[in-house]
């Protein structure tokens, strides 16, 4: 279109590297397009800060995607899925899009918009010849609100199947105290682990620096809190399945080459899509729409006048002796190792407080260091039957050390004899041995190569081994630290005499964590700054219940005595049993609850747990059916059982059943199924509740149209299921019978053929029987 033909307000102009771009100015905001993928790159409310962010490392040009603001993926997302040298995320943020329309508006609250209308078509440069005939139409409404409206039509005379994502970028002052709400109670799909990975979320997204890549169903609205920018962003979609969730996180921002290391702390990435099983078919002539609109919302702060954290606030804090340092500042261990040996110095147990290194080059020990290391724990939740709401300013931080800007202060901490033990949580990824660290470098890459860096320091002054307790999520993290180091020490030549010290002078315990942490409450940060009567920028709110097994020695119980102080922690030799505790006793009875409770219109783990028949029904899941099954003292899996219970009850959570749902064939397989095997090695007969549990599955997913509840697998597992179902429907006489021995039978689904189980097949189609005709509950009820 020509220059006089453009609505008021836009020009056409040269953006960055020479690629043409168009600059809208309206009252109310101004934007820039670029016509290389339709790129929006900037939307700036009148008055306020860009809302999307642009990479200061972005690379412009016609053969690039743009980093930042809103690449337009189509006609896929991600890699191709059968050609690995396609571009990742399709063509179309690569190709030429026209400019076929812009005029000005007048929106619903009065003010003046401008819309612009960009076309692609399979004649457009950069779409690959030959490729299916469409007509896709990229409408960009720059006002007080950002629109967004792709529609694809199908110019084809055969179906037109496709993937589209608006990949929006949003722009905030600093991600680690943002959080993402609309998604707690949905299950997600886990695309930062290869393969992908079935999570479930509880809790407003946080970020802290691990990748985040999820997959989750698109709520109603998101909301992207901005603290730091005073702000909250809110998207709203029309015609999109599912959001995708992503922060690079310090590891990946580093490696790709257009993102900055520390740029992950400036954005996140919630997204509209359309994608994997959501993808579009259209029929010839058909036409899809996908829509976002994005408002940003200034918030008020109370804290402008409000004094900062820090010693004059909290008066008499005593000095504490370094007696431990940590790798991580992040949230998790504020709220978890920090909260824990302050409550043992509140006793006079411990006396010592920690020094605080950061791990990583883009960290925020300065942030801390803001506040004379002082922040909040804020706890909320059930406990012991009672509501906790409670609050406490830690002071166990002594200091924190960022040793890419001091790396001799880090080394240092070498000579303190007081220091007995280190702490660490540097992800799941923080523990691997890296064979670009040398001994010199100042620091060293991994967390692995500066921790031996510091431990041939201490060797070489002559001093005492350190009681090492790592507590990132991997299974063995103590035993994985030991060897990178070792590995580490090989690599750098080191004397036979140190390897012999790393042994015998130090313990690396392994240990398995468990507190529910949200992190920085910033939905509530001006009203918990006028409680407080001041303003914390590092806050971490955590749930009461705390969980700390740690495999080692039992000496560690008086060095370091969490469990004296009242603490939920326990020192073993062999933490195997623990984990199945959890898998067992949190996870099955979640899965029975989706599978059972949903049949009777259940909605929530919360509303189970306060329903007295079902919560009744759960208990005796729990002690008559999952305990007798796990080797460890009845008293300890009763404590453990009445603590779930409670966190099942908690009221600040809404964990839906519908998104504990998700894959529960497999669930049921993982964690419920050794149950059933086991009782009925043990006992001789099936666990009731365990058992109807997969009668309620096998109703819910059988495709009888009676049945309400949706189950939500993978396609493959549903037409397994149909199949079974529809053949027996059209066969048999003892319909019920043929469709449940032809699951069990499928050791596809179970890993065995499960109608080996001798009655298996009888009792799970009684229980369906009579689910079917009397109802969950009635059915519930025979059991009780
Ligand atoms: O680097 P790009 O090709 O632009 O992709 C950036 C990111 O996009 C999405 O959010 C995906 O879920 C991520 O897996 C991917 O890393």
């Amino acid at each position: 279109m020509t220059t006089q033909q453009l609505a008021q307000g836009i020009r056409l102009v040269e953006g960055h590297g020479g690629l043409a771009a168009v600059e809208v100015t309206t009252p109310s905001a101004s934007a820039l397009i670029y016509l290389h993928g339709a790129h929006v790159a900037d939307w700036t409310p009148a008055g306020g800060k860009p809302v999307l962010w642009m990479s200061t490392f972005g690379v412009f040009s016609d053969t690039d995607p743009i980093r930042g603001g809103v690449p337009l993926c189509f006609p896929w997302f991600g890699p191709n899925g059968t050609d690995a040298s396609a571009p990742n995320h399709g063509w179309a943020r690569l190709s030429t899009w026209s400019l076929v329309d812009s005029r000005t508006l007048d929106t619903a609250t009065g003010a003046v918009a401008t819309e612009l209308v960009f076309e692609l078509t399979q004649d457009s440069v950069g779409v690959p010849a030959g490729f299916h005939p469409f007509t896709a139409h990229y409408t960009v409404t720059v006002g007080a609100e950002l629109g967004l409206e792709l529609s694809v039509r199908n110019d084809g005379a055969t179906p037109f199947a496709f993937e589209e994502a608006f990949h929006t970028y949003f722009a905030v002052g600093d991600v680690t105290t943002s959080t993402l709400t609309g998604l707690e109670t949905f299950d997600y799909t886990d695309r930062s682990t290869k393969p992908a990975t079935e999570g479930s979320s509880l809790l407003p997204l946080g970020f802290t620096g691990d990748e985040i890549d999820r997959l989750y169903p698109m709520p109603e609205a998101l909301e992207l809190s901005d603290p730091a920018n005073d702000r909250i962003i809110r998207a709203v979609s029309q015609g999109a399945a599912q959001t995708v969730v992503w922060n690079a996180g310090r590891i990946k921002a580093a490696a790709i080459a257009d993102y900055g290391t520390d740029e992950w702390t400036e954005t996140a990435c919630a997204e509209t899509c359309n994608v994997g099983a959501h993808f579009i078919t259209l029929d010839p002539g058909a036409t899809s729409t996908m829509q976002v609109t994005v408002t940003s919302t200034t918030t008020e702060r109370n804290t402008k006048t409000m004094q900062r954290l820090s010693k004059s606030v909290v008066p008499a804090i005593a000095e504490l002796p370094t007696k431990a340092i940590q790798f991580g500042e992040g949230n998790f261990l504020r709220a978890f190792v920090d909260w824990q040996l302050q409550q043992m110095n509140n006793q006079g147990l411990f006396q010592g407080g920690v020094k605080i290194v950061q791990p990583i080059e883009g960290g925020r020990v300065a942030s801390l260091e803001e506040q004379d290391n002082l922040y909040t724990v804020l706890l909320e939740g059930l406990q012991d039957g009672k509501d906790v709401q409670s609050h406490e300013v830690i002071t166990v931080v002594t200091g924190t050390v960022n040793p890419y800007v001091d790396n001799q202060k880090y080394l240092d901490l070498a000579n303190d004899d007081n220091i007995e033990f280190i702490f660490s949580n540097t992800t799941e990824a923080g523990i691997a041995f890296d064979d670009r660290d040398r001994l010199n470098d100042k620091p060293q890459h991994s967390f692995p190569g500066k921790l031996t860096a510091l431990l041939f320091e201490r060797f070489s002054l002559g001093k005492k081994g350190f009681q090492i307790i790592p507590c990132e999520l991997i299974e063995h993290n103590g035993d994985k630290l030991k060897e990178s180091v070792l590995a580490t020490a090989a690599l750098w030549e080191l004397d036979a005499a140190f390897v012999q010290w790393v042994n015998t002078d130090n313990t690396f315990y392994s240990s398995l964590v468990d507190r529910i942490v949200p992190g920085y409450p910033a939905d509530r940060a001006a009203e918990l700054a006028e409680e407080f009567g001041y303003d914390d920028q590092s806050i971490v709110k955590a749930e009461p219940f705390l969980l700390w097994v740690i495999e080692g020695p039992q000496s560690l119980t008086e060095s370091l005595p969490l469990a004296k102080a009242g603490l939920n922690v326990t020192v073993t030799d062999d933490m195997t049993p623990y984990r199945e505790r959890k898998v067992f006793l949190l996870n099955a009875p979640h899965t029975t609850m989706a599978s059972i409770a949903r049949l009777a219109g259940v909605e929530t783990v919360r509303d189970v747990m306060i329903d007295p028949e079902f919560s009744q029904f759960v208990n005796a899941e729990m002690y008559d059916e999952i305990m007798p099954v796990i080797d460890l003292p009845h008293d300890e899996l009763a404590a453990y059982a009445e603590s779930v219970k409670e966190r099942f009850e908690n009221r600040f959570m809404h964990h839906e059943l519908a998104s504990i749902a998700l894959n529960s064939i497999s669930k049921y397989k993982s964690r419920l199924l050794p149950i059933l095997v086991n009782f009925h090695e043990k006992v001789g007969t099936f666990p009731p509740r365990v058992t109807l549990a997969l009668s309620a599955l096998l109703l819910t997913y059988s495709g009888d149209a009676a049945v309400t509840v949706v189950p939500v697998d993978s396609d493959e597992v549903l037409a397994t299921f149909h199949a079974a179902y529809a053949t027996a429907t059209a066969t048999g006489s003892n319909v019920t019978a043929d469709y449940v021995e032809a699951i069990l039978s499928d050791d596809s689904l179970w890993g065995r053929d499960l109608t080996e189980l001798p009655g298996l097949v009888a009792e799970v189609t009684t229980g369906l029987d009579n689910l079917r005709t009397l109802g969950a509950r009635a059915t519930i009820a025979l059991l009780a």
